[in-house]
């Protein structure tokens, strides 16, 4: 069977003196989808840009397939299916036209599946793509950058300018045809509630640099809020993996990574706490704009916080 997975190991780019990459790595096994969470300028294009080939890391390796796209552009291109952020569709031609017109371009092209696929999204075949909705010209994207069979697809920020409902639909056509191609997807996106569906595994990349990778679910099971009456816990030391804390009333509330940790020295301490799940979109925000700095308790100072 032919390698299908996506590695990034230890990249690192900078555009003239502003660093944009920092020692970033990833992993993507066969068959599996990643989401690349960040916010705006975090570098996920960078990212991808490097791992397709269109520009060179500065150091660090990347492989497609097994293949890295500086050696064999040309074999990584063939079995890379690429959804760009800003995609422009050659607006004149129907889909239709563009399906016969990309044909030659990739010797694996499967017409009919294309067809097929541009059917079930319901886009209008014989209207030009200029007039067709944002949402049918992102299904279509879709639908021809999966049409040559891709083992590997690649998808930056897709559902951008889509309004909420189209996202939506967009991400349960996306996790149907992606699952039943069996592809290898690397999927980025600031847009958590949607990824949340899709994911198997998640990457958040802030300031160019990976804070956190891990499952979905392990990711959700081991990022917890907890929260513990302020005065129980003064001159106890700070949790390990904290991430975020914030006062409520006379409660603290403390996101922890690894909150299972804390939860037992808690529980040792005879200290009473309460555990709250979250949301990717809160986990998300923990790791990019978390405040840790007054841990307050440290110095067994309730007072600073009154
Ligand atoms: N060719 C370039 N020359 C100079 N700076 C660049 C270039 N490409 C990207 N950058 C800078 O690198 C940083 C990361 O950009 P990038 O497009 O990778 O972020 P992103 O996470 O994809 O953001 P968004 O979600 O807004 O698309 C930004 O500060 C951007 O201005």
């Amino acid at each position: 069977m032919s390698d299908s997975t996506i590695h990034v190991d230890r990249v690192t780019k900078s555009f003239g003196s502003q660093s944009v990459l920092q020692d970033v790595s990833l992993s993507v096994p066969a068959g599996q989808t990643l989401a690349l969470l960040g916010r705006n300028g975090a570098g996920k294009t960078t990212t991808i840009r490097v791992l397709l080939g269109l520009i060179p890391a500065d150091s660090g390796a990347v492989r497609l397939g097994g293949i890295d796209p500086s050696v064999d552009p040309l074999k990584v291109r063939g079995q890379v299916g690429y959804l760009a952020e800003d995609q422009t569709m050659y607006g004149w031609m129907t889909p239709t036209e563009l399906i016969r017109f990309l044909v030659p371009f990739y010797p694996t092209w499967d017409t009919q599946r294309a067809e097929d696929c541009i059917r079930r999204f319901d886009i209008p075949r014989h209207t030009r793509i200029g007039r067709l909705s944002k949402g049918q010209a992102v299904k279509l994207g879709l639908a021809l950058a999966t049409a040559h069979r891709p083992a590997i697809v690649i998808l930056d920020d897709p559902s951008m300018g889509l309004d909420p409902i189209a996202r939506k639909e967009f991400n349960r056509d996306l996790v149907e045809h992606l699952q039943s191609s069996g592809a290898t997807v690397l999927y980025s996106s600031h847009l958590l509630d949607e990824v949340e569906s899709v994911a198997d595994a998640v990457a958040i990349l802030d300031q160019g640099r990976i804070v956190r990778v891990g499952e979905t679910e392990s990711v959700r099971t081991e990022v917890k809020r907890i929260l513990v009456p302020l005065t129980s816990i003064a001159g106890t030391s700070r949790p390990d993996g904290l991430l975020d804390v914030r006062r409520y009333d006379d409660r603290l509330a403390l996101v922890c990574d690894d909150a299972e940790a804390y939860i037992e020295r808690l529980s040792a301490q005879s200290i009473p706490f309460d555990v709250v799940d979250l949301s990717l979109d809160e986990i998300f925000e923990a790791f990019v704009i978390g405040r840790t700095t007054d841990w307050p308790i440290a110095e067994a100072d309730t007072s600073v916080l009154a």
